[in-house]
């Protein structure tokens, strides 16, 4: 089994340690750490000195996390804590093509067929699930989402109508995670509530993301707000080098089976340390995407220049950064050592069914999916096209490419791979003998209509980027799926076994 010792847990604040806690009068913390840029810094003033009993003195707060701090702006308050109910204004709606329609009907019907939606510029619409296929009621919801967005005219809706041809509809993006944050609709300090659970992939932009259901997200589509709960904070600290061999998909599945799939339910999970800020934004995305898989209500990476610069031309909307004050309460801390980590991989039938890729080298596969929300990004791709490269073989079983959207498409036949001179992905991929990059969505994800490309319609073992292995998943409930990295999901493409990519890589 992979080794528990590697993520430490330090002892979970009491009750009676919260209360001794050093007092801050700092709506905004002061930035310390290198890059961050917060627009509007409120005034930082020393911990408090005064000998009065704080609750008594009704002036003095105690220091706040990030995800709290979010949420008292969006609820304009000053302070507040964990387990709070508040009404929250909500920044960005999202729905897709799964959600969406029934999302407009709780609208319709408790707003009234004639009512307006509450801000048709903060509702953004992403067919991405069950597009491509020829399922009618699946077809059905694109229409029922297209002749929605005409009546209320909303600002940013991603059609597609040829579904013969994804590259005919230039407004149609893919994926919706990874299409929000591409198209400029993920901003630090925000509130985006999304009908997907992986909604809070999000949190990759220091903002507070979350799934939520139909009847939620028909009242804030009226109304523009929602009742939340505010959840306390897990804060993991991930320092070290990160060895070449793993990827953000690999931290998070270490996490996910160290605490299990309920160790963050209704929590933050606040990912802090050197290891995370020399991640690019895509691998903050991998590792907030996937708190989801741990009950997390949330998962958030303070924005550092990485996010900045991410984030140049893709919005014209101003935020504002928000961070952990020095004296916020985390109800546990869990301290990572990455250099220490090697590959590991989920096993059937759950994302905290953890193992070391290694060990599960006598498992013989049938095939390799390498896409979705989680595993289907542009670097996702250059990942695997590396392993690929280095090994200079065939793939032994069927290797299939979805890319999450219509930009991570074009990179892959655009953009060269570090070190293949001059060489693309797709070039890469068609040299191994993987199948052609496919049309963007998230269908095979999670089964999808019989058509669905890639979608597991027989009983078969499939190494996998994605999120769930839960029995039924991609398909079949017969089926096993092995969730990895797309270094290991590559290995795996090339020996028809789960095998370790330092098999390749070193
Ligand atoms: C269809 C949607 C409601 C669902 C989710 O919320 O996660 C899907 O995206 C998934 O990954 O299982």
């Amino acid at each position: 089994m992979a080794s528990s010792t590697i993520i430490s847990r330090l002892m979970p604040f009491t009750t009676k340690k919260e209360i001794n806690i050093p007092l801050y009068a700092s709506p905004i913390s002061s930035s310390k750490c290198k890059g961050r840029v917060p627009r509007k810094v409120v005034a930082v003033m020393a911990p408090a000195k005064s000998p009065r009993d704080p609750s008594t003195t009704g002036s003095v707060k105690v220091g706040m996390t990030m995800t709290e701090k979010i949420f008292a702006r969006a609820s304009e308050r000053t302070q507040l804590v964990p387990g709070e109910n508040v009404w929250v204004n909500v920044d960005v709606l999202m729905t897709h093509d799964v959600c969406g329609p029934g999302t407009i009907g709780i609208f319709k019907k408790e707003f009234g067929e004639n009512a307006k939606v509450w801000d048709r510029e903060k509702i953004v619409i992403i067919p991405d699930h069950y597009i491509f296929t020829s399922d009618e009621r699946a077809n059905r919801n694109v229409d029922i989402l297209r002749d929605f967005c005409m009546e209320q005219n909303i600002k940013y809706f991603y059609d597609i109508k040829d579904l013969g041809n994804f590259r005919a509809n230039p407004d149609y993006k893919g994926v919706c995670h990874i299409a929000l944050a591409q198209e400029g609709h993920c901003r630090p300090g925000e509130v985006l509530l999304g009908t997907d659970s992986h909604t809070c992939n999000a949190g990759a932009f220091g903002q507070f993301a979350t799934g939520i259901g139909n009847t939620d997200a028909g009242f804030v589509m009226g109304a523009g707000k929602l009742l939340l709960k505010v959840p306390p904070t897990l804060r993991f600290v991930l320092d070290g080098e990160m060895p070449n061999f793993l990827l953000a998909k690999d931290l998070i599945l270490q996490i996910i089976g160290e605490i299990t799939v309920s160790g963050a339910t209704y929590k933050t999970m606040e990912f802090v340390g050197s290891t995370i800020e020399s991640l690019s934004m895509e691998e903050r995305m991998t590792l907030c995407n996937m708190v989801i898989e741990a009950g997390g209500k949330n998962g958030v990476v303070p924005a550092d220049q990485t996010t900045f610069k991410y984030l140049e031309g893709k919005t014209s909307t101003s935020f504002e950064p928000l961070y952990s004050d020095g004296g916020a309460r985390f109800q546990q801390e869990y301290k990572i050592d990455v250099s220490k980590l090697e590959p590991v991989v989920a096993k059937p039938h759950s994302p905290d069914n953890r193992a070391l890729a290694r060990e599960c080298k006598d498992v013989k596969i049938n095939r390799v999916y390498i896409g979705s929300c989680t595993g289907g990004k542009t670097e996702d791709f250059m990942a695997a096209a590396k392993v690929f490269l280095a090994s200079g073989k065939k793939v032994k079983v069927p290797t299939f490419l979805v890319p999450a959207t219509q930009k991570v498409w074009m990179d892959l036949y655009g953009l060269p791979v570090p070190g293949a001179g001059g060489k693309t992905c797709s070039q890469i991929f068609e040299e191994a003998g993987c199948d052609v990059p496919a049309s963007p969505n998230c269908g095979a994800c999670l089964g999808g209509p019989k058509d669905t490309y890639a979608r597991m319609n027989e009983p078969q073992v499939c190494v996998s980027t994605t999120n769930r292995n839960f029995p039924g998943r991609m398909g079949h409930k017969d089926g096993q799926i092995y969730l990895a990295s797309p270094y290991t999901a590559a290995a795996s493409a090339l020996t028809g076994f789960v095998t370790d990519p330092r098999e390749f890589l070193q």
